[in-house]
């Protein structure tokens, strides 16, 4: 199966278990790779086929912007089947993260793989 991928999409949330995480948003980035057949998109030319990484990232920037997650885990999982269930993805792999959440660390997060390949 062919990949259809982002990476590092930011979007500014509300996530986070301390009580000044709940008050301010902070920003998260996901990396994601999408099991795609591309060959009916590649031999038509046509975006109708694809996997239109431009609608995915749309979607996520709504859901993921208007949540009020408190841990990594639960905003990943409910990234995951929202794009599963909302652009038919067999299967995925998504990492979430959070620049500058632990000091001495560049970012810090969760990676999940989801479905079937
Ligand atoms: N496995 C996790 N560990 C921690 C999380 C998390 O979501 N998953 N969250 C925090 C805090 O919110 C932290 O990011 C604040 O800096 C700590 N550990």
């Amino acid at each position: 199966m062919d990949i259809v991928f982002i990476n590092d999409l930011r979007i500014e949330t509300i996530i986070g278990i301390y009580d000044w995480e709940r008050e301010v948003r902070q920003t998260v980035s996901l990396d994601l790779e999408m099991a795609h057949d591309i060959s009916q998109a590649a031999a038509t030319d046509d975006i109708q086929y694809a996997l239109n990484y431009k609608a995915v990232a749309k979607r996520l920037i709504s859901f993921v912007g208007d949540a009020q997650f408190l841990l990594v885990e639960r905003m990943a999982e409910e990234v995951a089947r929202v794009v599963m269930e909302e652009f038919n993805v067999p299967w995925l792999r998504l990492t979430v993260s959070k620049p500058g959440a632990l000091r001495g660390s560049r970012d810090v997060g969760i990676r999940i793989e989801r479905g079937v390949r």
